[in-house]
């Protein structure tokens, strides 16, 4: 399969501090990759230094064969960023949102109403084109927000804790509603999340990243005592929940019969 992005030797500095350091990263077309690790790991780092936000002092990184600069130009790319940093509080409707994401395109404003229409109800929120984005719920505006990322058919998407706001039991067919995007569209899917347990379910390999990447895998490798403690600290408690536990149903395969 296609390589989409590439990192080699990547490394990372703000205010003179080093974030994140010799990263090489290699993901294929149409992979789910969750990026995970403990609060201020360098997350939301290496994502902007795949969008050419922030630059690399050492080391590089190509999305789709391209400088992160070039790319970000040629509308191959979608980003959405954590929750917190985009404003809720404005006078848009749904559809104004999805809109938003065809900007760039060379479409009449017939065929992008037509096409964001489409969006909207690809992610199950049709009816709500004239609804106001700021009444909607949590779940409801990031299926909006992930319909604005998607409008433009890109080919690789980025999204910072796509599924802050939604509660537990919505986040899994949140996952499942990823997945089908990835089947149907072939885009290529990497994620920031906090959700480790769920997210393992789901994906295809895991980066777990704190400053330097600790771990890059199949999930099902990830659930192991000495990676989760190499990348949280030393001090990590694994709490086993029953076996009927998504979130440890990795884990429990692996340790059956250890314990
Ligand atoms: N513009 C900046 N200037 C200086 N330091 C920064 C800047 N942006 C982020 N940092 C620092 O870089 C570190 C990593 O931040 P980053 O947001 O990449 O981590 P994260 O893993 O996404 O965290 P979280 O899980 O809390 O969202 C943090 O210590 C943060 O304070």
């Amino acid at each position: 399969m296609e390589t989409v992005l590439y990192a080699k030797g990547l490394t990372v500095k703000l205010n003179g501090k080093i974030i994140i350091e010799d990263i090489n990263l290699e993901i294929r077309k149409g992979e789910i990759i969750a990026i995970v690790g403990p609060n201020g790991g360098g997350k939301t780092t290496l994502i902007k230094s795949c969008l050419g936000l922030v630059k690399p002092c050492r080391g590089y990184v190509e999305v789709l064969g391209l400088k992160p600069t070039e790319v970000i130009k040629t509308g191959k790319i979608g980003y959405l960023p954590q929750k917190s940093e985009t404003p809720t509080h404005f006078p848009f409707s749904a559809l104004d949102i999805v809109m938003f994401g065809l900007t760039n395109t060379k479409l009449t404003r017939k065929e992008k109403i037509e096409r964001a229409r489409q969006y909207i109800s690809y992610v199950g929120m049709k009816g709500f084109e004239n609804y106001p984005y700021s009444r909607l719920s949590g779940g409801q505006q990031q299926r909006i927000s992930i319909a604005r990322v998607l409008v433009s058919e890109p080919e690789i998407v980025f999204l910072d804790e796509p599924s802050t706001g939604i509660d537990v039991v919505a986040q899994e067919s949140f996952y499942d509603f990823l997945k089908k995007i990835r089947d149907e569209k072939g885009v290529t899917v990497v994620m920031v999340s906090h959700d480790v347990g769920v997210v393992g379910k789901f994906v295809d390999k895991v980066a777990g990243l704190n400053r330097f990447l600790h771990y890059y895998g199949s999930p099902k490798d990830f659930f192991q005592k000495h990676v989760l403690q190499k990348l949280y600290g030393s001090d990590i408690e694994l709490i086993i929940h029953s076996p009927e536990c998504v979130a440890c149903e990795h884990f429990h395969a692996d340790f059956k019969g250890k314990m």
